[in-house]
């Protein structure tokens, strides 16, 4: 599916948090939103589920108008897992998956069985079925994590929205999640501060600071000593992989 983010600014309160912000993906493109805490990342993500409107610009998703379109045509195209708030919500983990899939079902009612047993495949794609009917307050961060990406897959998007989807995971599980999202075939953007992830996942990179794009393009143009002295305050060597070649960083100090 398409994505467009057009000139995008959005103002917080009187504050302008992202300033003319544009980038496209294509039909299946992993895009890795980079850039330091407080740069603009989730708030972009807001504005492409189109959660917030841009006080001028636009995002296309699909030929649609993310913030102007109705909120379940934008839901039949879009997910969006956001960073976990930790509240306590009265649900297992299967029935949280289901709600994910609602906006393919015409009405609450009816075709549960059917709801069900998409949302349990589901938590199986994500290795998460053996807590499938536990409830969300006793699983662990990294377990909740995956119950996330599950209820994300089970709204069957063009779209995947992800802020940070390895946060709480162990590094077995982080590759695991992003193997697994990189291989559905959908278009993700996603948020992520571990550069190496980007370097390995990302078809392109959009890198933010101060709310504006400070570098864009393939891992491997924008991933440089240059780039991350600038945007992140670091110096850091970029090696080569002998595998297959992708940028690995190796951090040696802040500048
Ligand atoms: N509701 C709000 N009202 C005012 N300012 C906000 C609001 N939400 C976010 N901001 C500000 O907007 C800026 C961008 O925040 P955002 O959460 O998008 O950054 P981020 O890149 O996702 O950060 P992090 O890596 O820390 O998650 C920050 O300066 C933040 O303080």
């Amino acid at each position: 599916m398409e994505l467009s983010v057009e000139h995008v600014t959005v103002r917080r309160g009187r504050r302008e948090v992202l300033t003319d912000v544009s980038f496209s993906a294509g039909p299946g493109e992993f895009v890795g939103l980079l850039g330091p805490n407080g740069a603009g990342k989730s708030t972009l993500l807001g504005a492409i589920a189109g959660m917030l409107a841009p006080s001028s610009g636009q995002v296309m998703v699909d030929g649609l108008v993310a913030h102007r379109a109705p909120r379940r045509e934008i839901a039949r195209r879009l997910a969006l897992m956001e960073q976990q708030a930790d509240r306590s919500i009265p649900l297992t983990a299967v029935e949280i998956v289901e709600l994910g899939s609602l906006p393919h079902h015409r009405a609450f009612r009816g075709g549960h069985a059917q709801r069900d047993s998409e949302a349990r495949a589901a938590l199986d794609s994500v290795g998460a079925g053996a807590f499938a009917d536990r409830a969300w307050q006793s699983l662990s961060g990294g377990e909740r994590q995956r119950v996330s990406v599950a209820r994300a897959l089970a709204q069957r998007p063009g779209v995947l929205l992800l802020d940070e989807p390895t946060n709480h995971l162990d590094v077995t599980a982080q590759l695991d999640t992003l193997d697994l999202v990189s291989r559905l075939g959908v278009t993700v953007v996603a948020a992520l501060h571990d550069l190496n992830h980007a370097a390995r996942w990302c078809t392109k990179v959009v890198v933010l600071s101060h709310g504006r794009v400070a570098a864009e393009g393939a891992p491997a143009e924008v991933l440089t000593g240059q780039t991350l002295a600038a945007v992140y305050g670091v110096d850091a060597t970029v090696l080569t992989h002998p595998a297959d070649g992708r940028p690995v960083i190796a951090f040696d100090r802040s500048a």
